[in-house]
């Protein structure tokens, strides 16, 4: 470039603040947000997860309380995960299909208190159902076997569905899933609830405190390395997302998220579906515990990583900041 400082001074545009909000290419809203909510049994329960400060399982009224807050505070959806009562949980998970299960209980708690107000995402996995965490059903030698486990999510999905589920989200990475969900979703005349496919999921030490959470944590035995992708790979995640797209996926999503935004990059420059990100509980966890050991202003960190989602690509981040980061949002 021949013209050069000083006639070019980068520095002009920083220099006010409302040149700065003139010139910024990236704005998070409330609207980018999706919440994570852990259901529990009981009534008027809110039980702490010890793993993830500031985060509770909260019993059905609990629940109600919360989805209102979400729709003050202009967030757009709710993600739901169950925390199962140990008596419910089995090899073959079949409480995942039982529309009286927690999960559906749920769904119908925001729908009474909420209308549609607001989305409902559910989780297409077992393992908040199975006996032994893992997220389908095992074979003899404890291989997380493929097509039956599909069988099964077809259930879960469509029982969520049934229940009033407006995204229904397959965390499982089991193959042709998607496929097999948008075919019976169809057939129930569910035509128009979305897959948020868990396209690029990868098989993540940051999961730990969601375990804990759901109660599947100290059950499993083992990894998800058969199923879950390995971090080294990007070009796999490519062809993942490709598949569930070709499948029927309405959006897809990679996680986890901030060691990962080059996944995310690469998915959204490559295809024209809504790329999402889940900033996952070890992420929480991480930022939570720089704040409480004064290595950062946690506000701040919370407002940085997720615009940092949205710069890379994300059409919507999933995080446990969602209520924080609306209200400091001006939500
Ligand atoms: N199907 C399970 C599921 N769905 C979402 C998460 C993790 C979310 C988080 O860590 O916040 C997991 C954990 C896992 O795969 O073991
Ligand atoms: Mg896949």
């Amino acid at each position: 470039m021949s013209a050069s400082y000083p006639a070019i001074r980068m520095r002009r545009s920083r220099a006010t603040a409302w040149s700065r909000a003139m010139h910024r290419e990236t704005i998070l809203t409330p609207a980018d947000l999706i919440w994570p909510l852990f259901v529990t049994e009981g009534r008027g329960v809110e039980d702490p997860v010890a793993s993830l400060p500031g985060v509770s399982r909260w019993s059905l009224d609990g629940i109600a309380a919360r989805a209102k807050e979400a729709v003050e505070l202009g967030i757009p959806c709710l993600a739901l995960f169950p925390n199962t009562p140990a008596d419910r949980r089995s090899d073959d998970g079949a409480e995942a299909f039982n529309p009286d299960n927690l999960m559906c209980r749920a769904i119908r708690t925001i729908r009474d208190a909420c209308g549609d107000d607001i989305g409902v995402l559910t989780d297409v996995a077992l393992d908040p159902y199975t006996a032994h965490g893992q997220d389908g059903l095992l074979d003899q030698a404890g291989y997380v076997v493929n097509d039956d486990t599909v069988a099964v999510l077809v259930d879960q999905a469509v029982n969520q569905a049934e229940a009033g589920a407006d995204i229904v989200a397959p965390s499982d990475m089991m193959d042709g899933r998607v496929k097999a969900i948008r075919m019976a979703l169809e057939m129930g005349g569910h035509h128009n609830v979305q897959i948020m496919s868990y396209a690029a999921k990868y098989a993540s030490a940051f999961y730990g405190p969601f375990r804990d959470a759901v109660g599947s944590g100290g059950l499993l035995k083992g990894d998800k390395k058969s199923y879950q992708m390995d971090p080294a790979n990007t070009q796999e995640a490519l062809r993942e997302v490709a598949l569930d797209i070709a499948e029927g996926a309405d959006s897809v999503m990679v996680k986890p998220g901030l060691p990962y935004l080059d996944v995310l990059a690469r998915v959204r420059d490559r295809f024209d579906v809504p790329v999402f990100a889940y900033q996952v509980s070890g992420e929480y966890a991480m930022i939570e515990a720089a704040a409480a050991a004064g290595a950062g202003d946690r506000e701040a960190l919370v407002l940085e990583t997720l615009l940092a989602f949205k710069r890379a690509g994300a059409a919507g981040v999933l995080t446990y900041h969602a209520p924080l980061a609306a209200r400091l949002l001006g939500g």
